[in-house]
């Protein structure tokens, strides 16, 4: 049998999404990232899975895994996907997401962006997670890079000149660093002024893609508590910018920004390993 899917993207950070609410796929870690494969398979930076809710208050359980068939709790950009795709199939704009790092309400506005709440960073040790209690805002590797959790584990660089680094290089090391027993997503920040910063994003399990949805949130919560941004901050990569907000009322991250689908196709599913 054919398996219908949506292929979507956040400024170019790109997804597979496929819906399994009425019936199971047989979609394994390892046909995931068959899947996943830009050579052989749809290719993607993601691959999106949409369940049956099951918290009350929830419209729909999203799962996020990575191109190399790995879950992680959160995915800021595939998350305004679909809250777009659940918008375009019953005109609701209001959605409230189930993941794995909680509950995440999301809302399309009337020019078509989506705002997430990413909820409250997670700043302890032992929530990134990593290996040893260390204080997490500076973190004992070369370069002072800060760690928080958005659901998925995150460190950010500050760098005077995002040429001085390149992350094809220095991420895949750091993603593999001791300190973080389960991998963590890298990011290189460059604090333009007190509103905007740029970014670029090694990704766990993806690599570098166009554009990281919790990296953005992550670099803005890092640059915020180092005070070198305001609370609401633009954050520009290379697919394109997202808007930040770290709420102080409730501690709560915002993030605002498009989602586009490129196509929809189908797939069989057993042209791939399982
Ligand atoms: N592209 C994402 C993050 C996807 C998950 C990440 N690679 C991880 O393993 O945690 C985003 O937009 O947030």
């Amino acid at each position: 049998m054919m398996i219908p899917f949506s292929k979507m993207h956040g400024l170019g950070n790109d997804f597979v999404v496929v819906d399994e609410r009425v019936a199971r796929h047989g979609l394994t870690p390892v046909r995931i990232a068959a899947l996943a494969d830009r050579h052989r398979g749809i290719g993607c930076d993601q691959f999106v899975v949409l369940r049956p809710a099951c918290r009350e208050g929830a419209d729909v359980f999203v799962r996020f895994f990575n191109a190399d068939g790995s879950e992680s709790g959160a995915c800021g950009n595939a998350s305004r996907c679909v809250a777009d795709l659940l918008w375009r199939g019953d005109g609701r704009r209001r959605n409230v997401l189930q993941t794995r790092a909680g509950l995440l309400p999301a809302a399309v506005d009337e020019a078509g962006l989506v705002t997430v709440d990413m909820g409250p960073p997670a700043l302890d040790w032992g929530d990134v997670p990593l290996a040893e209690p260390v204080d997490t805002l500076h973190l004992p590797l070369p370069g002072d890079p800060a760690a928080v959790s958005m659901g998925n584990p995150h460190a950010t660089f500050f760098l005077a000149d995002m040429l001085d680094l390149d992350p094809v290089v220095a991420g895949p090391l750091l993603e593999h660093d001791p300190l973080f027993p389960e991998r963590a997503n890298i990011g290189f920040a460059q604090v333009l002024s007190r509103e905007a910063m740029r970014l670029r994003v090694w990704e766990r399990g993806s690599g570098l893609t166009l554009a990281c949805g919790s990296g953005a949130c992550a670099a803005v919560v890092n640059a915020v508590r180092r005070g070198l941004v305001a609370r609401t901050c633009r954050v520009e990569m290379d697919g394109g910018a997202l808007s930040i907000t770290w709420r102080e009322e409730d501690g709560h991250v915002l993030m605002t920004g498009p989602a586009t689908t490129s196509f929809v196709g189908s797939f069989d599913p057993e042209a791939y390993p399982s």
